[in-house]
């Protein structure tokens, strides 16, 4: 692996961005904000790798946060672009290719017998939750510490991922009338959550949470917290909203849902579901979906939902994974880069503690085990700092921060790993 050794042209790109963009960027999440200095520009990628402006080239273990399980321009889907693109791209008129989406996504993810395509996971969990009010009649949302669902006023409350790394877990901008709606939990916590359903049952319409929590880095829900969802949601009422948007199709085809065995009411999805295009979705038993309009009175709508493009990626995309599935391999490539890193680790003398489920995982600059925000939060997020830097300059592509899980594709190979696991003992030994 050359080791990176300039990169004048991100330079000089960066500079040009931020007259543009605040921030210099379209998201926070990519603007390295926690780790200091400045993002790397991409020219282009392939299978397990990003080429920069300046043509270094990169192991990606972010794969666009999540959508490229099957590694970049995976050959099926730019080819079933390429078919779609020369017959329009947009028509504003329903198509063959939302079916087949729908359909795959109807059979593949365990709880949902009617779907609904929007642009984002932001727009999914927007729309489960306007949805879960809508049947309910009621206002209040739970939501978990650390948890992440998107920029949704009401959901932006205690948030995870760039909310939590850029010190805003609750925007400026999000009316109070939205958090007061808004009830935050500690994630695994069994008790608290029976202790709002005991106080609030009867003005909750809806707990959502992340099913294996990826945006506070990698959180493994305990079984009783699992159960506790399930039960006191449907003791009281309230709708269980499973936001798959990064564990759809990647923790099993079914999603985490099908992995552990939760029934939700609704689920959302994002990310896998476009094959790397604009997508998302939230679906449910056909009872609960009839409710969206037209055929119910929830309102959600969108111009350029179902786009061919993202149908045609989206569909190839899940039409490999249901019939070529790579989760062995994913599951053997992400447990040698997990244990590589905890003996790198250890070698080093560097207190941390390895979080993974199947290829999410995250190592954390704590020696204690994190099983919510209150604990993710006590890391080491500058020594993390030194380790992402040491590992770009080695030609690994890691989140830029300690709040974030990092994602193994069918693409990387045993020697990508074992190059990574090198890069990481010689960087950790130094943090
Ligand atoms: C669990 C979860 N929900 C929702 C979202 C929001 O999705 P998007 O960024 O596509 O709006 C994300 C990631 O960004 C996520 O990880
Ligand atoms: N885990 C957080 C994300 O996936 C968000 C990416 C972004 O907003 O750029």
């Amino acid at each position: 692996m050359p080791p990176v050794v300039s990169r004048p042209n991100s330079h000089e790109a960066f500079a040009r961005a931020q007259a543009l963009m605040p921030g210099g960027v379209n998201s926070p999440a990519r603007a390295f904000g926690a780790v200091g200095g400045e993002p790397i520009f991409i020219d282009h990628a392939a299978g397990a790798y990003l080429y920069d402006v300046d043509g270094n080239q990169y192991i990606d273990y972010i794969g666009s946060w999540g959508p490229m399980i099957l590694g970049h321009a995976y050959p099926p889907v730019v080819e079933a672009l390429h078919h779609a693109v020369d017959r329009g791209t947009s028509y504003g008129a329903p198509t063959p290719g939302e079916n087949e989406l729908c359909e795959l996504i109807v059979e593949l993810v365990p709880s949902v017998e009617k779907v609904r395509l929007v642009n984002s996971g932001t727009e999914a969990t927007m729309s489960a939750i306007r949805l879960a009010r809508g049947i309910t009649g009621r206002d209040r949302i739970v939501k978990f510490a650390g948890n992440y669902h998107g920029h949704v006023d009401s959901l932006l409350v205690a948030a995870g991922s760039a909310a939590a790394t850029l010190a805003v877990p609750n925007s400026p901008g999000v009316t109070s009338g939205s958090s007061t709606d808004t009830l935050v939990l500690e994630y695994n916590d069994a008790a608290g959550l029976q202790a709002a359903f005991a106080e609030h049952g009867d003005t909750i319409a809806g707990v959502i949470f992340e099913p294996v929590c990826g945006n506070m880095g990698v959180v493994t829900p305990s079984q009783d917290f699992l159960d506790a969802l399930q039960t006191l949601t449907k003791q009281n009422g309230a709708l269980l909203i499973c936001d798959e948007v990064m564990t759809g199709f990647r923790l099993s085809p079914g999603g985490a849902q099908q992995r552990l065995g939760i029934q939700p009411d609704i689920t959302t999805l994002g990310k896998i579901v476009g094959g790397g295009l604009p997508v998302g979705a939230y679906g449910g038993s056909a009872e609960v979906m009839s409710n969206v309009l037209p055929e119910g009175k929830v309102f959600q709508a969108g111009t350029l939902s179902g786009n061919p493009l993202a149908t045609a990626a989206g569909a190839t995309t899940l039409r490999t994974l249901r019939d070529d599935p790579p989760y062995e391999k994913l599951e053997a490539l992400s447990a040698r880069l997990a244990t590589g890193l905890e003996e790198a680790a250890a070698a080093a003398g560097v207190p941390t503690s390895l979080a993974r489920v199947g290829s999410m995982l995250t190592l954390f600059f704590s020696g204690e085990p994190v099983t919510s925000w209150s604990s993710a939060a006590k890391c080491d997020t500058e020594r993390f700092a030194k380790y992402f830097w040491g590992m770009m300059d080695r030609g690994v592509y890691l989140p830029c921060s300690q709040y974030e899980a990092l994602f193994v594709s069918a693409a990387h190979t045993e020697a990508d790993i074992d190059n990574t696991i090198a890069a990481a003992h010689e960087v950790l030994a130094a943090v």
